[in-house]
């Protein structure tokens, strides 16, 4: 839901950035579906990395990876909202174009997280069962 205050000049402070930038995160959280099924896949590759004694260089990796795949779905959401505002719904080949190459950022950031995590998880789950 919008913010009631119509601001439209320069945040006053840092407290007031901070708030306008969470509240950014939560309007993503809350309408898009992929990033609350990736939050939760990160709590179980978190859990399993604790399980498995990940050591600090897998931690860095995944969570690399993690902040990446975040990243990459903000800006798609970013991206898609931006598509939508300018073209209020109308279908447009150069929208669809723009829409298509933002998911494809996404696509190519979660082939990279899968590729992370079968390198990090393979030798721990072969260290813990061997
Ligand atoms: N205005 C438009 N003009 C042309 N094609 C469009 C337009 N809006 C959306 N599309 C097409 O529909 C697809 C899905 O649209 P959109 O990305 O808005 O949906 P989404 O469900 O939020 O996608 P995602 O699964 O990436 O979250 C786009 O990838 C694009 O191919």
């Amino acid at each position: 839901m919008a913010s009631p205050v119509k601001q439209t000049d320069k945040n006053h402070s840092f407290a007031q950035s901070l708030s306008h930038a969470w509240a950014g995160v939560r309007i993503a959280l809350r309408e898009e579906r992929n990033l609350r099924r990736d939050a939760a896949g990160f709590i179980l590759v978190a859990v399993a990395a604790s399980v498995l004694h990940a050591g600090l260089a897998d931690w860095l990796w995944l969570m690399a990876a993690v902040w990446l795949v975040i990243f990459a779905e903000l800006s798609n959401t970013l991206i898609e909202n931006l598509v939508d505002f300018v073209t209020r719904g109308a279908f447009s080949p150069q929208a669809k174009k723009i829409k298509d190459l933002s998911a494809g950022i996404v696509l190519l950031t979660a082939f990279f997280a899968v590729l992370v995590g079968i390198v990090v998880f393979i030798p721990l789950l072969w260290a813990a069962f061997h």
